[in-house]
């Protein structure tokens, strides 16, 4: 690859820049933030070799431009690159939601441009912005694509490979099947982190509260360290599977407060075996692979 374009210079966008250099797959790196301070922090870390605030600018001369903005600017963004679309270049994203990406899209551009693949890296962490990019975040990680049925053949092969070069095993999917699955897996998780903190912050002597709390409620709550308005944005987004998720996981806490009211220890010990059973199989299972 001769010049990577990135539109969102932050943990992911930072991370494949630095991930790239790292296995020599790309000769130089720009981007576009909004604000000049991002773009010195990325050319400081040497994550890019060249920034503007200036969108045509920070794309010109680009064989792949990738967006890592927030689910919240895509719109913006694309309305932006509409009368500067590179034709010649391929175009991809990292959003978490691809549904409302299509959308977004096709409200502006009329149709979903042929050399723009839909993408997903399902890696990161609770931190953002270029400081807190890793090389390595994709290496033997998942990426999700999403082609349209007009789709270029050679702008996917093209996405496939810059992920491939950096360890990532791509699969191609539909968006909706997308949206369903990460609802659950990525997005539900972040809804019940969030509000078992918020809560927790709620009630009377919270001091008291989280200085007794032990190892588990800082695993389960990772995530609650997330960008709020980065994920404030994604249930906007995957609003529908959201709320299907989370209506599912309702019934099912509120099954569970019924047994424990009834004192029904059996059948409470029943479900907790159920979920340490499938909790062991998948990690095992995602430790063979
Ligand atoms: N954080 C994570 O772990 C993961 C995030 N994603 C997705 O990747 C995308 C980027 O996320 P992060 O890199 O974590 O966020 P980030 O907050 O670290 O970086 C986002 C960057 O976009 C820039 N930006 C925001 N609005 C912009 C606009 N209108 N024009 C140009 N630049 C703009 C910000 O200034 C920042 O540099 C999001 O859509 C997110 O949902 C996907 C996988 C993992
Ligand atoms: O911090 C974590 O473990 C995450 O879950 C990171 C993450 C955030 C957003 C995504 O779309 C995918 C992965």
């Amino acid at each position: 690859m001769k010049q990577l374009s990135l539109i969102g210079i932050g943990l992911i966008g930072g991370s494949l820049a630095a991930g790239l250099r790292t296995v020599g797959q790309v000769e130089r790196v720009t981007a576009c933030a909004r604000r000049q301070e991002t773009l010195d922090t990325a050319r400081y870390l040497q994550l890019i070799d060249d920034g503007s605030t200036d969108l045509a600018s920070a794309i010109a001369g680009a064989d792949m431009v990738v967006l890592a903005v927030p689910m919240g600017a895509y719109r913006e963004v694309f309305s932006a690159l509409k009368p500067i679309w590179p034709e010649h270049a391929v175009v991809t994203d990292a959003g978490s939601s691809k549904l409302s990406v299509i959308e977004d899209a096709r409200a502006v551009f009329g149709h979903v441009p042929s050399n723009f693949v839909p993408g997903h890296p399902v890696a990161g962490t609770e931190k953002s912005g270029p400081a807190a990019a890793i090389a390595d975040l994709f290496r033997h990680r998942r990426v999700i694509l999403t082609p349209q049925d007009d789709t270029s053949a050679a702008a996917l092969q093209a996405v496939r490979a810059m992920w491939e070069s950096v360890g990532a095993q791509v699969h191609v999917m539909s968006a909706q099947h997308h949206d369903e699955v990460l609802a659950l897996t990525s997005h539900l998780p972040h809804v019940i982190a969030y509000q078992l903190i918020e809560t927790l912050a709620r009630l009377d002597d919270q001091r008291e509260i989280f200085s007794f709390a032990a190892g588990g409620l800082k695993d389960l709550t990772r995530i609650a360290s997330s960008n709020p308005q980065m994920w404030t944005d994604i249930m906007m987004a995957n609003d529908t599977a959201v709320l299907e998720g989370l209506d599912r996981y309702i019934e099912d806490l509120q099954a569970l407060r019924e047994l424990l009211a009834a004192g029904d220890a059996e059948r409470v010990l029943a479900h907790f075996e159920r979920a340490k059973n499938a909790r062991d199989q998948w990690i095992h299972t995602a430790e063979a692979s």
